[in-house]
């Protein structure tokens, strides 16, 4: 196991959502697991104005998403770990709110010996991410002279290639590269990383990860959720910079890169660039328009209840243009992988939550069972990322008796069967990781603007383009019926179960 140095973790935005929601608990579990260095703290930082005793109140004694945890607890435990809490009131004047926070840190670091190790989540709006470096910097809060300083910082990296590279370049200039923690957190999940591991650490599937045997590659990430109260920020970004920017490039990146010389961050995360550089940029409105579709949903009912659809949702533009579901077509222009299309989805109020990567392979060259009864697109390795975690081999076995029929059968691994091993959520993982200085599932800077080259384009013609479509999908289904169009004469998407053995539909209203 790895050392974990002493630190202290300070939260700016910490009254917020995702701080109750995904980090307080995050930090509890490892707490629980034993993963805390002894001489840990948090300080929360916002502008609400809390006692350390009220923020601890909010997000340990009094919250929804540790109810259930602290019931199995002894009182003491509970205790003690909301003690490692602390809250400092930041107000609205910056020059004197960070003396007060430099002051604060400096007080918490002599009484809980943090040896000047300090790491900086910024859960806050990405409007003031750059102005929150710039003022720790003006405080030194990100010398290294004594102790490390690390600078976590929350999704969305820009809103187009142009305002990434500004913030990268404004970062940048306050924080040098090394010190700052891009999160993605569809890389702190385990299945994610088990790409990886699946391709390079088994010689029977990397021999066949190529154009020779790879037919086309099919990512689907569906949620059966709608924009809940996330309305406002969800209508200025849209699927595509919600999801498809970030997390299923990031799979993408994994699935198409080459094998690293080792397993060191910069190892594996110059590989994950050169991927990015080698999807083909779609330019010309032709090609956007043969290759991206959108849509949006629109009101149904699910299980008899009626479902708003996007446009009457909170928050949103009751006229908007925003979709809720992209799927996109397209190639990597390398030796490895020319001429493999690959398809990628992803939308709100499908009919389940799953995420799946699946490589299609080439039928055998030549054919010998020519009854074999078994549709010939049917070999199929699928990855699934969540949920029922696992590993699902399509192949072919002969029916037992005369003749040569063949039906399709599955060899599958579920994670869940490793019943003794504790599988950590993504943001404990990726938590650990940077507090162990571990940026492996980390964004690099040039990462995030490989990304953007890819997408601007799209977002571009979604925007201004001419006969650019904008369909619609009753909540509930998989999606408009248009988006076969885009499979070609592939067959169609796969619509998966809530189980990775289901086997799912392959149409749309179904
Ligand atoms: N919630 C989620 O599920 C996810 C969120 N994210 C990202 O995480 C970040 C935080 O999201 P979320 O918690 O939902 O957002 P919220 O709007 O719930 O919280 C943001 C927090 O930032 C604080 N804040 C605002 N201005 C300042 C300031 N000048 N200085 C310090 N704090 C400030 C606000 O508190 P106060 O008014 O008290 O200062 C508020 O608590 C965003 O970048 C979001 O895109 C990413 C993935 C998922
Ligand atoms: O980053 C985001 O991810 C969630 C989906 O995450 P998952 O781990 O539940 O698959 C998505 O709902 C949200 O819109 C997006 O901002």
């Amino acid at each position: 196991m790895k050392k974990t140095d002493s630190q202290m973790l300070i939260i700016f935005g910490a009254s917020g959502d995702l701080t109750a929601r995904k980090l307080i608990p995050a930090l509890f579990n490892l707490y629980i697991a034993e993963q805390l260095p002894d001489n840990f703290v948090v300080l929360g930082a916002s502008r609400s104005n809390l006692s350390d005793e009220e923020f601890r109140g909010k997000v340990v004694y009094d919250s929804t998403y540790l109810k259930e945890k602290i019931k199995e607890l002894d009182k003491k435990q509970v205790e003690d770990f909301a003690n490692k809490l602390f809250y400092e009131d930041l107000g609205d004047d910056y020059a004197s709110d960070y003396e007060g926070l430099s002051k604060r840190i400096e007080t918490l670091n002599d009484s809980h010996d943090t040896e000047h190790n300090y790491m900086f989540y910024l859960s806050t709006p990405p409007s003031i991410v750059e102005t929150v470096a710039k003022n720790l910097s003006e405080y030194n809060l990100n010398d290294e002279s004594k102790g490390f300083k690390r600078l976590i910082v929350e999704k969305p990296f820009g809103y187009n290639l142009e305002t990434a590279k500004n913030l990268n370049n404004g970062l940048q200039q306050y924080f040098k590269e090394p010190q700052i923690y891009r999160i993605d957190h569809y890389l702190g999940k385990e299945t994610v990383q088990n790409l990886l591991v699946t391709r390079f650490s088994n010689s029977i599937f990397e021999p066949l990860w190529n154009r020779n045997y790879i037919h086309h590659v099919e990512i689907t990430n569906a949620e059966s959720v709608g924009v809940e109260k996330r309305g406002g920020y969800y209508d200025k970004s849209g699927a595509l910079r919600d999801m498809f920017q970030n997390h299923l490039l990031q799979i993408v990146s994994l699935v198409v890169m080459e094998p690293p010389i080792g397993d060191q961050p910069e190892e594996i995360r110059n590989e994950k660039v050169k991927a990015l550089k080698s999807l083909r940029v779609m330019r010309d409105e032709q090609t956007l328009f043969n290759n991206t579709i959108r849509a949006q949903y629109v009101s149904s009912e699910i299980d008899g209840e009626k479902v708003k659809g996007y446009r009457e949702e909170d928050g949103v533009d009751p006229n908007s243009t925003t979709e809720t579901y992209a799927a996109i077509k397209f190639f990597v222009d390398n030796w490895r992988w020319h001429g493999v299309p690959f398809y990628v989805r992803t939308a709100k109020r499908m009919p389940t939550k799953v995420t799946e990567v699946i490589i299609h392979f080439k039928t055998p060259h030549h054919q010998i069972f020519q009854d074999s009864g078994v549709n010939s697109k049917d070999n199929k390795l699928i990855i699934r990322i969540q949920p029922d975690e696992g590993i699902l081999v399509k192949f072919g076995v002969k029916v037992p008796g005369q003749g040569f029929k063949v039906e399709r059968a599955n060899l599958d691994f579920y994670y869940s069967s490793l019943a003794q091993t504790y599988v950590m959520e993504a943001y404990e993982r990726l938590l650990l990781d940077a507090m162990q200085g571990d940026a492996t599932l980390y964004a690099r800077a040039d990462e995030v603007e490989a990304a953007w080259e890819f997408v601007d384009p799209i977002l571009d013609y979604w925007k201004n383009g001419k006969d650019v479509r904008m369909y619609g999908y009753a909540a509930g289904v998989w999606g408009p019926e248009n988006a076969d169009e885009l499979i070609d004469d592939l067959g169609f998407w796969r619509n998966p179960g809530k189980n990775l053995a289901d086997d799912p539909g392959y149409c749309v209203i179904c």
